[in-house]
């Protein structure tokens, strides 16, 4: 009788992969190899044997903190439960049967033979088990690292799991290994470096990524690089700065996307996507696009969202003038937010919040309005079909028979934005039911008016009241926009911050980030353009979907 028990646990121990080595009977309370096998068979194997259970590549016995656990990995899973003593009580037994714990290999990143090295000690130390590191959520929209230690003393049972697990997690697709990392050391407080070393590159490292590491030596010097870099060798691109910096990442990534498709930039083409997906590691002061994308400024969010390999396609604007191509963007200020980041921009010897304070109070006191004429091709009923086909042909443009409106007259303000533009200032973002990837852009107007009731207009934006519920404010959701500055002779504008008196340009605040240029601008978005590292925000909170603001 023994001998066909014997049996028949053995075969089961083989056929469900269970790992028993001499060294997991300690953990058991147990010193005897085929004295362990009865013990689990008794317990797990009703467990094992149910029919929704994914096929099991693995099964053993590790301590996880003080309890011995019997562990089983599959290509979705790692779940493990309490060994329990043949002493225990019924009762007790049956409470602990079903503590089955469990994490989803989509959620581990890395794993590590985990060994204990005494001072001076040549070689590569004492196995005591193998880490998993997983990503968790923390609140709402953050990530954070954490570890499960499986203690097994075994090399070969630990490094049959390292090496089944490890091959797990090579097969999940848009995981880079390898990252070409631009860094500004001058953004905001000139933390990026610091930021990067600190909460950024260890997680990289965990996650066994190949990084390159450019640090910026001036302005332009990104842009430079990836017009020349062999882009091949890399699975994505990461910026670590503000939102200047990393528009000039996104604009030099697409500018070379279309170099290499030999793409002709006048203002109709029709831009190709960019090669690699992009990671922003928030450094700046207002991080628009990372909080658009994340949800928070958490650089350690960032990282985590770029080793998982989560990819978000996001909508992007061309900016042209004079049928010529000047920028790739995601939002753009015309008038007050242009004026007052030109003024930022001459106070760069003082410090990042004190000049951008300075400026707007500045601009603010000496508020004036464009005199512009803005036409736009207005989205209209049939565009959410098209949209949803576009996104899901791939196909960049609307073919449409579409009307141009216009609205003419003295401006203080113009916004046009292709993604919802949240920030810590503007919790809703400025442009509320713009998506990152809806194919559409919000262009919001401000009218001339009092200095009072422009300053309740940008106050609203960090409330809960609708900031576009003024006289002198238009909301439009468009696909295409273009703004002509009226230069009228003997009378033309002049911008303190211009070196010339004569030179007449004009400033546009294009994702944080200065473009002068002449006085007509085109603009559209291309949906879908260029692949972001990080998820969609307004599809996991509920309360944007129920926003009315426009
Ligand atoms: N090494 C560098 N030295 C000076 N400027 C740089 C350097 N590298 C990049 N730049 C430029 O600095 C500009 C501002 O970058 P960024 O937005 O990161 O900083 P910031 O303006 O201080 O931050 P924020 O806009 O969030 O306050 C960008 O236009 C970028 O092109």
């Amino acid at each position: 009788m023994e001998k066909i028990l014997r049996h028949r646990v053995n075969a089961w121990c083989d056929q469900s992969k269970l790992q028993l080595s001499a060294s997991s009977l300690p953990l058991l309370g147990i010193s005897d190899l085929e004295e362990a096998r009865p013990r689990l068979w008794g317990q797990d194997i009703l467990k094992s044997d149910s029919p929704s259970a994914d096929p099991i590549l693995l099964r053993g016995i590790f301590a996880i903190g003080k309890r011995g656990c019997d562990v089983v990995l599959t290509a979705r899973k790692l779940s493990w439960s309490p060994i329990l003593p043949e002493t225990l009580g019924d009762a007790l037994r049956a409470e602990f049967q079903h503590k089955e714990e469990f994490v989803e290999l989509k959620d581990v990143f890395s794993v590590k033979l985990k060994r204990r090295r005494s001072v001076g000690q040549q070689n590569e130390g004492t196995l005591l088990g193998i880490t998993i590191f997983i990503c968790l959520r923390k609140g709402q929209n953050k990530l954070k690292d954490s570890t499960i230690n499986l203690n097994n003393l075994s090399e070969d049972h630990c490094n049959t799991w390292f090496k089944q697990i490890k091959e797990i997690l090579n097969g999940f697709p848009n995981r880079p290994k390898s990252l070409k990392i631009i860094i500004n050391p001058n953004s905001h407080k000139k933390e990026a470096r610091r930021i990067y070393s600190e909460q950024v590159e260890p997680l990289f490292k965990l996650a066994n990524i190949q990084t390159d590491v450019t640090v910026t030596e001036c302005k332009g010097h990104a842009l430079s690089l990836l017009k020349e870099c062999q882009l091949q060798e890399f699975d994505g691109l990461v910026s670590v700065g503000g939102d200047g910096s990393t528009n000039e990442v996104v604009h030099g990534l697409l500018l070379r996307a279309q170099m290499d498709a030999g793409r002709d930039t006048d203002s109709t083409f029709v831009p190709v996507r960019a090669p690699l997906p992009l990671g922003l590691i928030p450094a700046g002061s207002i991080d628009v696009l990372a909080y658009s994308l994340y949800g928070t400024k958490h650089p350690a969010t960032a990282a985590l969202h770029i080793i998982m390999g989560h990819l978000q396609p996001v909508d992007i604007s061309t900016f042209s003038s004079h049928n010529r191509l000047l920028r790739f963007g995601f939002s753009s200020m015309f008038g007050f937010g242009g004026r007052a980041l030109a003024l930022a921009e001459r106070l760069r010897w003082m410090s990042s919040n004190q000049r951008r304070e300075f400026a707007v109070i500045k601009t603010l006191a000496n508020l004036k309005p464009e005199d512009c004429e803005v036409v736009f091709l207005p989205v209209n009923s049939t565009d959410d079909c098209f949209s949803q086909a576009r996104r899901y042909q791939g196909s960049p443009e609307s073919e449409c028979q579409d009307q141009w409106q216009s609205t003419k007259g003295h401006f203080l303000n113009i916004s046009i934005m292709a993604i919802p533009s949240l920030c810590s200032m503007a919790p809703r973002g400025l442009a509320p039911n713009i998506r990152l990837n809806d194919g559409f852009m919000s262009l919001v107007v401000a009218r001339n008016t009092s200095r009072s009731e422009f300053l309740k207009h940008l106050k609203r934006y960090a409330s809960v009241k609708n900031q576009f519920d003024f006289p002198f404010v238009e909301t439009y959701t468009v696909k295409e926009v273009k703004v002509h500055q009226s230069t009228r002779s003997g009378s033309t504008v002049k911008f303190e911050y211009m070196n010339s008196p004569t030179e007449e340009k004009y400033p546009w605040n294009v994702d944080g980030d200065l473009m002068e240029t002449a006085s007509e601008v085109h603009i559209r978005v291309h949906p879908q353009l260029i692949n972001l590292y990080g998820w969609n925000i307004e599809e996991l909170d509920e309360s944007k979907a129920n926003c009315s603001c426009i």
